[in-house]
């Protein structure tokens, strides 16, 4: 079944004045009510990406529709239907949490509302600290009043650029909380991150980027799964010619000198690895190990072959 996607980009290119390309043509298409990972190294282009969705930065070609709207000829409606939590924690010092959280709203357009105020600051646990300056809070909390911020004017599409950058690991996991109660409500969810633990956390879909490229989006289950892969390589104390019939059943790939097999298992199939039968096949032909070693196909390692292959 395919509905159709509540923000789509097209071939979306960015030159920066220097002549920096920092997208090189992305094709991207997010699921209304996804929580998608944006995920890749420094420089990748993620806040460009961003930047230019959410109108901030203008594109050097291509298209993209939020909702429908044209990133440039449609920028009103684009605009009304995105939050944005920028990386950067930049908010007046001396203003009070629940009125720059009002202002946002007003900066929208829309009217006073101060029952979802009150709402969106209970949510993000501000409530208590509304009559506080900001220069009161700690940075985990001035995180949470970017976020009351974008929440305020009711998006349908929530960018959140590196949300827990820099933030202890409870109050990391209190984000996640935060951003799967919106997802609850049907926003649709875009972060931004470094750490793929976080992505494997939260994400449905997971997106590589690097150097202004596409690299990968896959569901999340689906990277797991082939997390969940796994290959134990098997030294033989001498090498052999040909895998003996008789182990052809392991599917074993034999190295070219001969001297050692590889095995490939899962760790999530349900018959078990195989391993102690096939330790013993081997036994049972008379082929001694010399040594084993085990490799795991992990997220990380997808994601650090995927920016590796795309760097040659
Ligand atoms: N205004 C600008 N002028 C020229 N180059 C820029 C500008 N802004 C960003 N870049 C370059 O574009 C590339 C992508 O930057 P961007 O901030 O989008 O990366 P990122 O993936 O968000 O990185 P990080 O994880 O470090 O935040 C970088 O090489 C950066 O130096």
């Amino acid at each position: 079944m395919t509905s159709t996607p509540i923000v789509d980009v097209r071939d979306l290119r960015k030159v920066y004045d220097d002549g920096f390309e920092a997208l090189k043509g992305v094709n991207l298409s997010i699921r209304s009510g996804e929580i998608l990972a944006l995920l890749g190294p420094n420089g990748a282009g993620k806040t460009t990406l961003i930047s230019t969705l959410c109108g901030i930065t203008s594109p050097t070609g291509g298209h993209a529709l939020v909702g429908g709207h044209d990133i440039i000829t449609g920028y009103r409606g684009a605009r009304a239907m995105i939050g944005l939590v920028p990386q950067e924690v930049a908010l007046e010092p001396f203003e009070k949490v629940i009125n720059t959280v009002r202002f946002s709203r007003g900066l929208f357009g829309q009217s006073r509302n101060e029952a979802l105020v009150e709402q969106v600051l209970r949510q993000l646990s501000l409530w208590d600290k509304r009559h506080n300056k900001l220069k009161e809070l700690s940075g985990g909390m001035k995180r949470r009043v970017l976020i009351a911020k974008a929440l305020v004017h009711e998006p349908k599409v929530l960018f959140l650029d590196e949300p827990t950058a820099g933030v202890d690991v409870e109050l990391r996991r209190d984000m996640w909380q935060v951003v799967e109660g919106l997802r609850a409500q049907g926003v649709t969810i875009i972060l931004t991150t470094h750490y793929i633990e976080e992505a494997e956390a939260i994400a449905d879909r997971i997106a590589v980027i690097n150097k202004g490229e596409i690299l990968l989006v896959e569901d999340k289950a689906a990277l797991m799964q082939r997390m969940a892969h796994k290959t134990l390589r098997i030294d033989l104390a001498d090498p052999i010619h040909a895998v003996p019939d008789s182990l052809h059943d392991y599917g074993l790939e034999l190295a070219p000198d001969g001297r050692s097999v590889t095995y490939h298992y899962d760790t999530q199939g349900g018959n078990g690895t195989g391993i102690t039968r096939l330790i013993q096949s081997l036994a049972a032909e008379g082929l001694h190990l010399r040594d084993i070693h085990t490799q795991q196909s992990s997220l990380e390692e997808i994601f650090v072959g995927l920016v590796k292959e795309g760097a040659e």
